[in-house]
């Protein structure tokens, strides 16, 4: 039996159905897909519930990946080759270093985990405890959000606390917007799944979840690296006025552009802002109507 790409299918976390890019060898099927340009392979391992990485490689006997625990599994894989091809078709970028990195994930990661990261290396994924969150692998948004923070780590490198953490996150889930754009919530998907309506974040209005949305309600504190998932409110609040008025396809371009040519380890709010204008006035010129939108979204916020 030679070794192939081949297409599965199987159901995600909420029991949706999805094709998958699959690889067989020896009478058995990985989920490794091989199918993108440049070499860049994405591959899902199953941490088998235990506390460590990568685990061992998720497999199935014969490409039907329906059971109830693969769900993650699946989420998993196919949402990191439409988070890859976001990253290739808009950006032009290759993977998260932009040179056909590997993308790694591993799902099914310690038990009843109620989070996921990116570990330096790799994605990896909790199931939740069934209460606060599913299997967090199971919302797009998520996968972006994580994959996100290995194109930061390889671009501007945002320290992980304080304004420039908190803009690491900001980051984080501006993209998982523009990879979900159905609308302004994060982690809707998977968050309390016995209860509809509900998100971890809003980026429309961050006060709905606990965030602040203006410089005048940051929070000084020393737990979450400085509040790094609280303070994010603000930044993501000036991503929704940008983006509600000069739309998705010239704030992404924005976005992408300060992310990668200007933010260092410790820009803070101030320079996100300055980095955000600049960004716009390479692309689109400091008189455009986008340029306007920017600087009144950051004017809105406080950040000057
Ligand atoms: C390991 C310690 C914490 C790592 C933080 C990771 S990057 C993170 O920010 N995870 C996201 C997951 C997420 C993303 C979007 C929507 C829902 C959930 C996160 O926000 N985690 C929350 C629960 C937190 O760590 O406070
Ligand atoms: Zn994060």
């Amino acid at each position: 039996v030679n070794d192939a790409a081949t297409t599965g299918s199987g159901y995600g976390v909420k029991g949706d159905r999805k094709t998958l890019n699959t690889y067989s060898s020896g009478g058995t099927y990985y989920l490794y897909d091989v199918t993108k340009p440049m070499n860049g392979v994405i591959e899902t391992f199953s941490a088998q519930n235990r506390s460590t990485y990568p685990g061992s490689r998720s497999v199935d006997s014969n490409n039907a990946w329906t059971s109830s625990t693969q769900g993650a599994d699946v989420d998993a894989h196919y949402y990191a080759g439409q988070v890859y091809d976001y990253y290739k078709n808009t950006h032009n970028r290759n993977s998260f270093d932009n040179n056909g990195a590997t993308i790694r994930s591993t799902v099914h990661y310690g038990s009843n985990y109620n989070n996921a990261f990116w570990n330096g290396s790799q994605m990896v994924y909790g199931d939740g405890d069934g209460s606060v969150f599913a299997p967090l692998s199971g919302a797009l948004d998520i996968v972006a959000h994580e994959l996100t923070h290995a194109v930061t780590e390889r671009s501007a490198g945002l320290e992980y606390r304080n304004q420039s953490g908190a803009l690491n996150e900001s980051f984080s889930d501006v993209f998982g917007y523009f990879l979900d754009p159905q609308d302004y919530l994060m982690g809707e998907d998977v968050y309390t799944p016995t209860k509809s309506g509900d998100a971890l974040r809003s980026l429309s209005n961050p006060s709905q979840f606990g965030q602040p949305e203006h410089m005048n309600q940051y929070v000084n504190t020393t737990s979450d690296n400085g509040g790094v998932h609280t303070n994010s409110g603000i930044p993501n609040k000036a991503a929704y006025y940008t983006i509600s008025s000069i739309g998705k396809a010239q704030a992404e371009k924005i976005y992408y552009r300060a992310l990668t040519v200007y933010l260092t380890p410790t820009s803070n709010f101030s320079y996100a802002r300055a980095a955000l204008l600049q960004s716009t006035a390479d692309l689109y010129g400091s008189g455009s109507s986008a340029y306007n939108g920017v600087k009144s979204a950051w004017d809105k916020v406080g950040v000057y």
